[in-house]
């Protein structure tokens, strides 16, 4: 087995060449896991291999490297052929605007509902910075979310967006009933409600509520507290009469449509046999049947408890998707799930900390602690992670956020989750668009702050590669972001077949954006849900230099780059970084 290390520079400015040797010698030694010792010479031209075989040790050399060829090349490189290159219309006009270093690195996903799922409105919605569109199962029909796709769908295709489309299963959550078509339903204090497992075939009977689980009636008991939403509405259990509960209004409030219901006895929430509902439902399974056929691009479970049913859906999506393009994103929002995070995450593709269930299970001041250690842990093991629910809650109705959404959305940014959701505000609110800006300025502002104070904790990477060559891309990676961050680059490339070295460059959340080169459209806008990754699609071969030539000539072309220009670039297919200003 050989694995080359390749450092190349090709400038006569070469920050590389203003370190000191020791310097040099320890940066190339921690790319080559050789000793601190090795010396070596570079001035200008620079290319070193490092060579480790399986019985010898590594051997590390250093070679002239032709500088002429880049330029010879790029000028032979066609470039009208700027049209082989895609990257997302919105990006390349925000980096053209803003500039790389002010470009947002935060992703953000809006919730499709009524007030959003005109073509006009999606349209906005794209401008406006949405990276991914989730449509929840739970509401609306399949044939309504199947228009939905298509019309996002058709905006990427004429318009150059690159949304990605995230289908959310309803899962078995206890959950009220359509509220007999009425959008909303006020319970005051001291009402006498009747929750029913019974199917009414005509109108609800007035301060009726339908409930979805079977076996409510005989779980809850008399005394026992139902909350509504994690507690915007409570009743207290006062009677039980057959299917019928009749509970009293002691919280008054707005009910609204399938909202979720939990019941609580001395204090603690009762998971009686609704714990053992399985996770993913039949009607769910039907959902995700549709989601595999409308070829969505994630496919989100809620109420995942353990990894065993991430790993059996993953393999019946691969059976029914073979070439990939499916990626499983694991909701946290019960008390199960947080037991078993870390090996939920890593049955995952990415996890969303779902607030909005996971408030109602867990004490509401626990929800933030929960929040940061789901971030976290899915940074260590490599997951994109979604912040999900209420962040601007009060948008759904007034044109403003409140100082303390602004301050809750800052805090999902300051600890660099990948990307943050809109549900109601997006779904059914009255300012979507308004509720989008709020999140992107939000983002670049504080990605802006974080930057400059400089206060990203050096939060301990621990390995996650399988492999040998796994760990040394791994080591690449680490490596190439703290050289860009060291040397200032402009940007970090990335050549990528399956998406996981650019990953493993957003992980290490580098002060400049990462240009992520991938040939599969779905891989591309699978990398849009990761921090700081700017995703374009592009064919590209096993040959750097042509890579490199290629990409300089073509984004110039589009005035993405400019000559000078100082990039790091990275490839999963020949493990090497180069450091090089834009010929
Ligand atoms: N496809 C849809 N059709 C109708 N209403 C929807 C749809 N999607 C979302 N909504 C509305 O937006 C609200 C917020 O969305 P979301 O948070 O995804 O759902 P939930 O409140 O059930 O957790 C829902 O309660 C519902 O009123
Ligand atoms: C995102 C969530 O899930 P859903 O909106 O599907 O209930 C949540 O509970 O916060
Ligand atoms: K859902
Ligand atoms: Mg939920």
């Amino acid at each position: 087995m050989s694995q080359s290390l390749h450092l190349v520079s090709r400038s006569p400015h070469f920050t590389f060449s203003a370190l000191s040797s020791a310097h040099k010698a320890s940066l190339l030694a921690s790319l080559c896991r050789i000793p601190a010792s090795s010396s070596f010479s570079c001035n200008g031209v620079l290319s070193l291999t490092a060579s480790i075989s399986d019985s010898s040790s590594p051997r590390v050399v250093v070679s002239d490297n032709g500088s002429g060829s880049v330029r010879a090349a790029a000028a032979v490189a066609d470039s009208a052929a700027s049209a082989a290159i895609e990257v997302d219309a919105v990006t390349e006009v925000e980096l053209k605007e803003n500039g790389f270093r002010s470009t947002r690195r935060t992703k953000l996903v809006c919730t499709i509902g009524p007030a959003t799922c005109g073509s006009e409105q999606l349209e906005a919605l794209a401008v406006g910075g949405m990276n991914v569109a989730r449509i929840n199962m739970c509401h609306g029909t399949r044939e309504w979310h199947k228009r939905v796709i298509e019309r996002v769908r058709k905006l990427n295709e004429e318009k150059g967006y690159a949304v990605a489309i995230m289908m959310d299963t309803e899962g078995s959550e206890i959950h009220m009933g359509d509220l007999g078509g009425a959008s909303s339903a006020k319970a005051e204090d001291g009402e006498i409600w009747t929750f029913s497992v019974r199917a009414f075939d005509s109108a609800l009977p007035e301060y009726t509520i339908n409930v979805n689980y079977e076996g409510f009636a005989e779980d809850v008991k008399v005394g026992d507290e139902l909350l509504v939403d994690g507690g915007m509405v409570r009743f207290e259990v006062i009677e039980k009469i057959g299917p019928d509960v009749k509970c009293l209004c002691t919280d008054p409030g707005l009910l609204l449509p399938r909202a979720n219901l939990t019941f609580w006895r001395d204090g603690s929430l009762v998971r009686e046999r609704n714990a053992m509902l399985p996770t993913i439902s039949s009607k769910d399974w039907l959902d995700i049947d549709f989601g595999i056929s409308e070829k969505v691009d994630f496919i989100a479970i809620s109420f995942v408890k353990s990894a065993e049913v991430l790993n059996h859906l993953k393999s019946y999506i691969a059976a029914r998707s073979p070439h990939g393009g499916i990626s499983v994103i694991a909701k946290i929002e019960s008390i199960d799930s947080l037991k078993n995070l870390e090996e939920i995450v890593l049955a995952s593709d990415g996890a969303m900390v779902a607030r909005g269930d996971l408030g109602a299970q867990i004490p509401l001041e626990q929800v933030p602690s929960a929040q940061q250690k789901i971030v976290q842990v899915c940074r260590q093991l490599n997951k994109p992670v979604i912040v999900a629910s209420q962040l601007l809650e009060s948008m759904i109705e007034y044109p403003t956020p409140t100082r303390a959404e602004v301050a809750d959305v800052s805090e999902a940014v300051r600890q660099r989750a990948d990307a943050l959701m809109l549900s109601g505000e997006s779904a059914m609110g009255q300012y979507p668009e308004k509720a989008l800006a709020v999140l992107r300025s939000v983002s670049v502002r504080i990605e802006k702050w974080w930057r400059e104070e400089k206060c990203h904790e050096a939060m301990v990477l621990p390995p996650v590669g399988s492999s040998f060559s796994d760990s040394i891309s791994e080591e690449i990676c680490i490596s190439a972001a703290k050289m860009a961050n060291n040397l200032g680059v402009d940007a970090l490339f990335v050549y990528t077949h399956s998406g996981h070295m650019a990953s493993l460059l957003s992980r290490c959340r580098p002060d400049c954006p990462i240009f992520a080169f991938t040939t599969t459209p779905s891989v591309r806008r699978r990398l849009n849900l990761q921090w700081g990754l700017i995703p374009f699609r592009l064919s590209f071969s096993d040959d750097m230099e042509n890579n490199l030539n290629k990409t300089f000539s073509l984004l110039k072309a589009r005035g993405m780059i400019k000559s000078g220009d100082l990039v790091i670039a990275v490839s999963d297919m020949l493990q090497s970084i180069q450091v090089m200003n834009v010929p």
